[in-house]
Parts: C-alpha cells; structure tokens; sequence
C-alpha cells in the first residue's frame, strides 16, 4: 500500500463517516485517520473498531479521535456531521436537513478560516451546503460529494439496461445532488459512440435508489463512501482524473466534472443539448433562491452571548 497523506480527517462518525473510515482504512491512504464527531463515545468506539479492522486487515492506518480544530492539521477534512432532526419530507428529501445543518455547519466552517487543505463536504443539502461552507471558511478548497455518486449510479443503470460493462459507459449527471439533476444524455457514450439514453428509466432509477437503499439499511453510506475515497485520491494528487464534484459555478455551488491533474481541478463541462442547458439553468436558478434560506438561518448565539 502507498501511503500519500499523513492524516485524513472525518467529521461525523455516523452511518457515512463509519462507511468512510472503513474505505480509508482498507484503501490506505493515509498513515492517520483523525475523527472528530459531536458525541466523542461513538467516535471512540469508531476508532476502536477501526483499529481493529487494521490490526486484522494488515491496513498501516491508524484511527484517533480529535477535536475540530486539531483536524486543521490534515491535508483533507471529510464533513459528514449531520444535526438531529427527523426528515419528513416525501419530496425534495435532502433538502429536509437546510435549517437543521446550517447553524452546525456554519460553526464547523468558522473553524477552518484560512484553512489550506482540502475540505469535503457530504452532508445534505450539499450543493447549498459547499457554498456555505466555501463562503464562511473563505477555503479556496470546499468541494461537494453528490453528483459523483449520482454519476456512478446512472453508469451502472445504463450499464444494466443496454446489458454493457460499466466500464463501457461515459457520461456524467451533474447540476444539484437532488431532483434538479441533469443527466448528460446527450455527451453519454458506449464504448466511445454516442448511444441512445432511456431517460425515463435513468430517471426513475435515479430518483428511487437512494430510497430504497435506506428503507432496506437505514442509510445510504458505501455508495458515498466510495465516491469519497475516488474523490480524495483526485484531490490529494495520488491520480490524475475527473469526477463530478459540487464547486462553484456561475453564482452558485453545484455538480459539475472536475479535471483533476496534481490535485489541482479544472471544470470541464461537456456540450449540453437545448433540454440539458435549461435543466442546468433550472437547478442554478433553485440553488440560488434557496441559499437565500440558508443566509436567513441564524446562528446560535455562543455561550458568552457573542455571535459567532
Ligand atoms: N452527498 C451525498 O451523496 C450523501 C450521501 C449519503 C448521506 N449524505 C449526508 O451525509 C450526512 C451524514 O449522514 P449519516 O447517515 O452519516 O448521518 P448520521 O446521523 O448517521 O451521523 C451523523 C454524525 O454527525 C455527528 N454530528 C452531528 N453534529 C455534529 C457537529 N456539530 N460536529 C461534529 N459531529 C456532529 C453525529 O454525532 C453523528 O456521528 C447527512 O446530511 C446525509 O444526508 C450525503
């Protein structure tokens, strides 16, 4: 195993974070896995069972758990903290967590002013929640995990459905990790001709996954996490790659294909017919009205009385 990071930070030691730590540990990619997380006995027990899956696995990396502002010493922060609140939307489902997330993300980016690394966000809404983070940090390194995932999915639906190898299959689903989605139909190739895309059956599989994965194990994780570990290795420079990130574009933070070359990223977004490009505007214009949501969220005030 190559080791390329001294240490990798997670935020969170839930049902994403565990997912993201056991891919971290299996694929070796740093020497320290740092976890920080509201409740520190469940972040304990992570580190433990971590530390275990390594002295089993033969894995080098070894799990501690930290403060926040001790994560500043890693070159890449993984943000999968999520507030409690029960979801009840049947509707636009990750955007259920806006006013729970945003005072406890807010925080968390206060602590990451200047902040050189990489910082990567998973918690949903997360195109709304990059942005926050990006803007309250002033962190020129915020990227978001969504379309990436999305993008996986709709290779392996379209994959199963014209009965090709995933690996045949070149297309990218950008814009909000959400209902305003927009799948590249038209740029989608199959081992390298332009094919036709059954769009409503992408679609639908698309917008049922994720559901259906967390009626069955509570929670969607190995998906995210493995989407993570593809998007560290980019960001930390071990490859040369692109990957669907959330980043800004044009007044907001959404999915788009990032070229990744010594970790350093280029938006590359394919041709878009006329339906993808009104699509892509939709999913701009409901990123933007909602921020405005976002920046009316107060902050808690801090224990002295002083806002943060
Ligand atoms: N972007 C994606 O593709 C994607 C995929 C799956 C999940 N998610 C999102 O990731 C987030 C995490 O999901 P989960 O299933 O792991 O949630 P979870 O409830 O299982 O775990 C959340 C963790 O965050 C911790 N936490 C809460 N507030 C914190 C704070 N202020 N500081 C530090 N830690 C804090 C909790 O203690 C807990 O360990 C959610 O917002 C979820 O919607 C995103």
């Amino acid at each position: 195993m190559t080791t390329v990071a001294p240490a990798v930070g997670v935020i969170g030691a839930g049902a994403v974070g565990q997912a993201v730590g056991a891919a971290l540990v299996c694929a070796g990619l740093c020497d320290r896995l740092l976890i920080a997380s509201r409740s520190t006995d469940q972040a304990a027990a992570l580190a433990d069972d971590l530390n275990d899956m390594r002295a089993a696995a033969g894995s080098r990396v070894r799990a501690h758990v930290v403060s926040v502002p001790e994560l500043r010493s890693c070159p890449a922060v993984v943000v999968a903290a999520r507030a409690r609140f029960t979801n009840t939307r049947d509707r636009d489902i990750r955007m259920g967590g806006l006013h729970a997330n945003t005072p406890a993300l807010r925080a968390l980016a206060e602590e990451f002013r200047s902040y050189p690394g990489t910082l990567l966000v998973v918690t949903n809404p997360v195109d709304l929640m990059t942005r926050l983070i990006a803007e309250t940090s002033g962190c020129a390194r915020v990227f978001g995990l969504g379309s990436s995932l999305d993008t996986a999915r709709y290779r392996l639906t379209l994959a199963r459905l014209l009965d090709v190898p995933v690996a045949a299959v070149r297309g990218h689903v950008i814009g909000e990790h959400g209902e305003a989605a927009v799948v590249c139909a038209s740029s989608t190739t199959v081992n390298g001709a332009p094919v036709h895309v059954p769009l409503g059956r992408v679609r639908a599989e698309l917008a049922e996954r994720p559901g259906r994965i967390s009626a069955g194990i509570g929670r969607t994780r190995y998906g995210p996490a493995g989407a993570l570990v593809s998007a560290l290795r980019l960001a930390l420079g071990v490859e040369d790659g692109v990957t669907e990130l959330s980043a800004p574009y044009e007044g907001v933070c959404l999915g788009i294909p990032l070229q990744f070359t010594g970790g350093r990223p280029l938006p590359c977004v394919p041709p878009l017919n006329e339906a993808e490009a009104r699509q892509l505007e939709a999913a701009r214009s409901k990123l933007r009205a909602a921020y405005q949501a976002v920046r009316g969220i107060p902050s808690p005030p801090l224990p002295s009385g002083r806002k943060s």
